[in-house]
């Protein structure tokens, strides 16, 4: 049997950062296989993670909830047999319901066994996420044993306001607001499931096919595909990072819709460029990845109107 974790949170909330950090200070030594479900189709953090010696298998250009849930399944089969990892960590889509992903690995319960259902929260995004996309952000929570809080300003009185909304939504899971790497590998190791799961548990038994254990089109919870949209880009090679930036600003601030998330690995001329957006924040940073690709994530975009600001075309 195979422990597998699953690393939910919103957009831009800090998964890909948290799996790193797990994969350092948690299971050091142990071989551990990721499975990546990017919503947009460019596969950065899948990118990324192998860069930093991570084992990925992606499951890109959809949603598990939506679309890929066969492929999920097969693919938790598929990595079994093939690696024969200690640990599975899934991290499913920021717009993944952490329920939907909880049910396709119950479905695979002959070879994997659910260790901890960890969601991080963007602290400072809380009541915006809440109000505008709660259904797939309040699930995230709702079915969490494990709540990490990512996006801290160091406040005291903020740390209590998130402690309290969470806790509103959520009272068994536990909360933790140290740095990641300071706590204890015993907390992410195993914990006390919550109720919730436990009700996911008995649907899962009652229904026979993991197409059917997943919302019909009967159910009333849009889909993630029916609310946020992606657009990829491909960036050719003979930018500076300064002319990236300068492009980059332009899509954030001329595209109609809203933006929810922007990440790229662009090899520019003068550097190889890892970029990550998320509302009010752009951060460039140097990456060993090549890459020469751009996603953004939101709702209400263009694609050929973001394709045209950033060719400089309008
Ligand atoms: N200031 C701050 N930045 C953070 C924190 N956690 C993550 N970040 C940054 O936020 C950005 C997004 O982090 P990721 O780990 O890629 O987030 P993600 O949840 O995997 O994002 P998706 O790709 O949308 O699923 C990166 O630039 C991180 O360095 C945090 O606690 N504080």
């Amino acid at each position: 049997m195979t422990d597998l974790y699953i690393v939910s949170g919103f957009l831009g909330a800090g998964k890909t950062t948290l799996i790193q950090t797990m994969a350092d200070h948690v299971f050091q030594g142990q071989k551990i296989v990721v499975i990546e479900n990017d919503f947009g189709e460019a596969g950065i953090d899948a990118s990324f993670l192998t860069s930093c010696d991570i084992t990925v298998t992606s499951l890109s250009a959809g949603c598990i909830c939506c679309s890929i849930a066969g492929d999920f399944y097969k693919a938790i089969g598929q990595i079994v047999k093939e690696y024969q990892p200690d640990v599975i960590l899934v991290e499913p889509s920021g717009v993944g319901k952490l329920s939907d992903i909880i049910k396709a690995c119950l479905k695979q319960k002959e070879l994997v066994e659910i260790k901890r259902c960890i969601t991080v929260v963007d602290s400072r995004r809380f009541d915006k996420y809440k109000e505008n996309y709660g259904e797939f952000f309040m699930d995230q929570i709702r079915y969490a044993d494990l709540i990490l809080i990512s996006h801290m300003n160091g406040d005291s009185g903020e740390m209590k306001g998130i402690l309290g909304k969470l806790r509103a939504c959520n009272q068994e899971a536990r909360l933790e607001t140290d740095f990641w790497d300071t706590i204890p590998a015993a907390v992410f190791r195993s914990g006390t499931r919550v109720q919730a799961v436990e009700a996911l548990r008995e649907e899962v038994i009652r229904t026979p096919k993991i197409s059917h254990i997943l919302r019909g089109l009967s159910s009333p919870f849009r889909l993630a595909r029916e609310v946020f949209a992606s657009v990829t880009l491909e960036c050719d090679a003979t930018l500076t990072t300064k002319e990236l930036k300068d492009k980059l600003e332009l899509v954030i601030h001329k595209a109609d819709g809203m933006i929810l998330r922007g990440k790229g690995i662009v090899s520019c001329k003068d550097a190889t460029v890892l970029f990550h957006y998320i509302p009010g924040i752009l951060k460039i940073e140097p990456c060993l990845a090549e890459g020469n690709k751009i996603c953004f994530i939101g709702t209400g975009i263009k694609e050929q109107q973001i394709k045209s600001i950033f060719e400089g075309k309008l």
